[in-house]
């Protein structure tokens, strides 16, 4: 007979936490030591052997707490066959580990969610009018990202949102709305789970129709990028069959439908006179913040700030809308039907109220221009100096950052490249994102962004 879980087995599995939360892809604190974990709610979703715990944690680093939530698995009988990284340190008894790798525990979500149960705290609800097959095993997915997904039989995924953030949470939000004014660009919600988060409601997961045959826009693009550094001939980008640009174009039309769908549903707002000071005052903090903990970032400092400064004179043209907020070519997924845009979360680290704010689409815009760039050159990364494989780099990324803004430009009716000035500012900031963002979750990848930003203020503003 298996023992039931009990308050002390849970502190126990908290105890071991701050050793083992850094090894861990999504959790986004890598960059400072993890100085206390507190359990803050705790539901056992399956009793017995194995055991299935939804866990709420509050980590603590510095001087900041941040809440996150694990699917822990318990078994007497040893490991499953899930990474040896999933195991937790416990030493006595039963081992405890991060039970998302577990088929035989994550089915249950599903049928939960499917039959709209309750489950202590938590809350599993199917969207209105959604049929959902159950009875399916779940694998999570390998793919870079911040979260943690699982795949039911080709059928669903369910994104499990790892730092938790009190509200609906903004990817479900935008999907719903999305889908209510027929956007064809974003995969349907079927469900979410969902609870409390202290006063707070807080989405724990978000249900989606998978498409199994879709392509990774990141895959593509940088097969591509492959597919030119190896060519002998000396071939211009456009005239190699890996030729990513009509795709880009495509993405670029993509983006835009997708824009005017979220004004659409969600409504616009003209920039009041003081919104670019205050959105160049915040860039500024953030370059502070990330220069603070990257050295390497502060021989910029000067140069990214007279860029920013700049901004605060533009004339906005466009009004302040709900926009995806971390748009690259890991979001987006081609399917037979063309892009599907995903995860509108915003950025892993931004606050509520940052993530909710009205911004210009053109940040979304600057996103997708960092991410050619990174396609382009992350292969260069840790490899000797080598000019004519730089060059060839810089050649690809704008041929496809053209072609993008070529397909955004029809579809939206206004060019983005107009607004230069606003545009070097946002990708700037997002480059200054990204070094925080690597420093703290893929430290090697830092010189990928920082070698943007030594090219983006080397060429004129
Ligand atoms: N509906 C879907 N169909 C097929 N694959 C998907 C779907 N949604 C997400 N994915 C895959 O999962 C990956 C991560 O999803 P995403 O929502 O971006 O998670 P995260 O917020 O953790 O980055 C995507 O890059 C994509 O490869
Ligand atoms: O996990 P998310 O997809 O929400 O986004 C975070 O992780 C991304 C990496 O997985 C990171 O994106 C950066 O790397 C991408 C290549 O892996 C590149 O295409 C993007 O342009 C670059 O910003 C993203 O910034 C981060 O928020």
């Amino acid at each position: 007979m298996s023992q039931p879980v009990t308050q002390h087995d849970v502190d126990q599995v908290a105890a071991a936490l701050p050793g083992w939360l850094p090894s861990q892809r999504w959790f986004g604190g890598k960059d400072r030591e993890v100085t206390s974990v507190r359990a803050l709610d705790w539901t056992v979703v399956e009793d017995g052997d194995p055991a299935l715990v939804h866990l709420v944690v509050e980590v603590g680093q510095d001087d900041r707490t941040e809440p996150y939530q694990l699917l822990l698995g318990r078994r007497s009988d040893g490991l499953p066959d899930v990474p040896a990284t999933a195991a937790i340190g416990v030493e006595d008894g039963p081992v405890w580990y991060e039970a998302s790798g577990d088929a035989d525990l994550t089915g249950v979500l599903l049928d939960h969610v499917a039959a709209g149960d309750v489950v202590g705290d938590l809350r599993f609800e199917p969207e209105p009018g959604a049929e959902l097959v159950t009875g399916l095993r779940a694998h999570p997915i390998t793919s870079e990202q911040s979260n943690t997904s699982l795949v039911y039989g080709g059928q669903y995924i369910l994104k499990l949102f790892r730092r938790l953030t009190p509200g609906t949470n903004k990817d479900l939000v935008l999907h719903r709305a999305l889908r209510e004014v027929g956007s064809s660009h974003v995969a349907e919600p079927l469900g979410a789970i969902s609870g409390t988060l202290g006063d707070d409601e807080v989405t724990f997961a978000m249900l989606q129709r998978f498409l199994p045959d879709a392509a990774d826009g990141w895959v593509m693009a940088t097969t591509s990028v492959r597919d030119y550094m190896a060519d002998d001939a000396g071939l211009p980008p456009g005239d190699l069959g890996g030729d990513f640009a009509g795709e880009a174009y495509r993405l670029g039309r993509a983006v835009a439908d997708v824009h005017a769908d979220l004004a659409r549903a969600l409504g616009t707002e003209t920039a009041a006179g003081d919104d670019l000071a205050r959105t160049v005052e915040a860039m500024e903090r953030r370059l502070d913040r990330v220069a603070a903990a990257v050295p390497a970032l502060r021989e910029h400092t000067d140069g990214i700030r007279d860029a920013f400064h700049a901004v605060v004179d533009v004339e906005l043209r466009l009004p302040l809308q709900p926009v995806h907020g971390d748009l690259h070519l890991g979001q987006v997924l081609r399917t037979v039907s063309g892009w599907l845009v995903l995860d509108f979360e915003g950025e892993p680290a931004a606050s509520l109220a940052e993530r909710s704010a009205l911004r210009s689409p053109l940040r979304d815009v600057a996103g997708m221009l960092r991410s050619f760039d990174y396609a382009a050159h992350q292969l260069l990364v840790g490899q000797p100096h080598d000019d004519a494989r730089r060059e060839r780099a810089d050649a690809w990324a704008v041929h496809n950052r053209t072609a993008f803004c070529d397909g955004y430009a029809k579809a939206a009716g206004h060019d983005p490249r107009d607004e230069a000035v606003l545009l070097r500012g946002l990708e700037l900031d997002k480059a200054v994102y990204e070094v925080g963002y690597e420093h703290a979750n893929r430290p090697d990848w830092t010189d990928v962004p920082l070698g943007s930003i030594a090219r983006i203020l080397t060429e004129e503003a």
